[in-house]
């Protein structure tokens, strides 16, 4: 008797095994079809089948064990199954990126990426993968890493794809989402329009002033200081402030008293959470509705958040982003959204100032370990900026040909976002083919700035600081008179060309992306760091502390979606 209730057990339990696998089934194809935030569905997806399997063994006593130990198998056979089904299909010939290689342990989840993000050396991990596996890797389930710059164009481009759930993921919600995470492509456009005014040639001629401003007051700021200066924080405090002149019309004193409150330390605590976040976007969002989760971004979101609600009430006092933003530059048409202006002020910030600090961080690094290169640099400014001439003019711009190759070329070396926001083939469409790389519906391309930078096949001597190139490919500089890299030298007049072949793929720099999703703020970045540079140059001569070993930039220089960098010490003297 016994042993016949025992087999009526057992098979019962087979029953609900089989019935609990074939649930988890379904749950993966209700998961790949409903791929997006659909947190009901998805709670229902993983929480109900086992339930409903605990609820009816317990029912029929199967088992005979407490509610809580039945629960417990049940869940663990049904999230088991449903965890080696989904990695089964994803490590199988029948996934459609089974085709391109990449570490394995990658196409089983995106959390193993995700986790390699947290050690902020995601670019020179990319780059290493891209050494062993080629042009195309696979680095997670539906994700690849592309190194060819041919598909530059046809991703980023004018006719390129939408952006992928990334940008979602980093903010923690789906909803109210800053211009950067909006993924139709029609939206998207129409969203941005504000910001090209705001940020187009006129636009940027009525900001000189406010940037100016506080130009000259980091001038001062530097003056005052003794011993050794971190010339990296001054740059976040000048951008942190000009940034929040443009987006807040103030509110923001860094330079004058410091960051009392912790606030860049919360900033760069905040983009460490958000990269890993924007890697596994549905995680975000989900988190985002749990009180207390990821603290540190949304620290630095309701800050911003605040900011934006006091801009909105006080009104415009000058013409800055935020006039244009909330439409005040067009009288007959209403402003947006107040959620559309919270999140967007939110964007200026994050946007402008962590990259443009990093890029003028990067430019002084470049200059004071290369001082031929800063000999030239001095050059230029002095011609065009002597000592009784304002800084802050833009009217030489245009002429500052070896500051600008400079700028290009630290962008180059230690672009300000390394690894750039992915782009996805959505989900209804059919599958693409780029240059003979396949793209199915539902893929995440990622095009890292600094793998493509750093490869010889676009820029000779990938790795050095070497700002003559930019002039010699726009046809300014002969490479036969030009300064050579530090180690190389010229062949003697007469003597022929230097011993190797010129390499230069402009197609392949994008530091401020391309296409129609590229960077709106690049003018006033390049505005803004040009101006800087004169102003630092004009009045000071730098050179870095004893016995800081310079080798740390590179090694430090860590990739947080913005790029985290050393502090930078340096000693300041006066010119005059
Ligand atoms: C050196 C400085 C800067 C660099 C290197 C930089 C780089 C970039 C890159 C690479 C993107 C594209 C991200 C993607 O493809 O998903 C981007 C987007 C954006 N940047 Fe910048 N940026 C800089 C400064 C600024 C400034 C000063 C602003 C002004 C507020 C700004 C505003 C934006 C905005 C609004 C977007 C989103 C564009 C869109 O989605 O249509 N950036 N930036």
């Amino acid at each position: 008797m016994q042993s016949i209730s025992w087999r009526n057990t057992s098979s019962s339990w087979e029953t609900l095994v089989w019935a609990l696998s074939i649930s988890a089934l379904a749950g993966h194809q209700i998961m790949r079809k409903y791929d997006g935030f659909f947190l009901k569905l998805h709670a229902s997806v993983v929480l109900l089948p086992p339930a409903v399997a605990a609820w009816y063994a317990m029912s029929l006593q199967i088992g005979q064990m407490s509610l809580v130990s039945t629960m417990a198998l049940c869940y663990a056979i049904y999230l088991g199954a449903l965890c080696t089904t989904v990695v089964a299909y994803r490590l199988s010939p029948f996934h459609p990126l089974y085709r391109y290689p990449g570490p394995f342990w990658c196409r089983t989840s995106m959390f193993v990426h995700a986790v390699r993000t947290t050690t902020g050396k995601q670019m020179t991990y990319l780059k290493a993968l891209h050494e062993r596996y080629g042009d195309v890797v696979r680095i997670g389930p539906n994700a690849i890493s592309v190194r060819d710059a041919s598909l530059v164009g046809p991703v980023l481009g004018p006719s390129g794809l939408p952006k992928s759930a990334f940008f979602t993921g980093t903010v923690l919600t789906e909803s109210n989402i800053h211009l950067s995470g909006i993924r139709d492509l029609e939206e998207h456009a129409i969203r941005r329009r504000p910001w090209v005014r705001g940020l187009a040639p006129p636009a940027l001629r009525e900001y000189e002033q406010i940037g100016a401003a506080r130009i000259y007051q980091l001038v001062n700021r530097l003056a005052e200081q003794k011993g050794v200066v971190i010339l990296g924080q001054w740059f976040n405090y000048l951008a942190y402030d000009f940034m929040s002149d443009m987006a807040f019309g103030g509110g923001s004193e860094l330079m004058r008293d410091g960051d009392q409150t912790g606030l860049w330390t919360t900033l760069e605590k905040g983009t460490a959470t958000a990269l890993f976040m924007g890697q596994v976007p549905w995680l975000g969002v989900y988190l985002g509705h749990i009180p207390g989760a990821a603290r540190a971004v949304n620290e630095f979101l309701e800050y911003s958040r605040e900011q934006a609600m006091k801009r909105l009430a006080r009104g415009s006092i000058t013409r800055d982003l935020f006039h244009y933003l909330a439409n005040e530059d067009l009288p007959k048409k209403d402003p947006p959204p107040t959620a559309q202006l919270r999140s967007d002020g939110l964007l200026v910030i994050l946007a402008g100032s962590d990259t443009t600090s990093s890029g003028l961080t990067s430019v002084f690094y470049g200059l004071m370990t290369d001082p031929s290169a800063y000999a030239c640099l001095q050059q230029e400014v002095d011609r065009f900026y002597p000592p009784d001439e304002d800084v802050c003019t833009t009217k030489h711009h245009r002429d500052l040909h070896y500051v600008t190759a400079v700028i290009n070329e630290s962008l180059r070396l230690f672009p300000p976002t390394p690894t750039n926001s992915s782009r996805e083939v959505p989900h209804n469409s059919k599958s693409l083919i780029y240059n003979n790389v396949l793209l199915p519906p539902g893929t995440l391309i990622h095009i890292p700035h600094y793998v493509l930078h750093r490869d010889p096949r676009n820029f000779v001597f990938p790795d050095t600081f070497w700002p003559e190139r930019w002039l010699i490919a726009s046809g300014q500089l002969e490479l036969e008179s030009a300064r050579l890299p530090h180690g190389l030298t010229q062949p003697p007049p007469g003597h022929g060309k230097p011993k190797f072949e010129f390499v230069h793929n402009d197609a392949a720099f994008i530091p401020f992306s391309i296409g129609p999703m590229n960077c709106p703020g690049k003018g006033l970045a390049m505005q803004q760091m040009r101006m800087v540079i004169c102003a630092l140059v004009q009045r000071f001569r730098f050179r870095l502390q004893e016995g800081w070993d310079s080798r740390r930039y590179e090694e430090d220089f860590k990739d947080y979606f913005t790029a985290n960098r050393p502090d930078l010490p340096v000693h300041i003297e006066p010119r005059y």
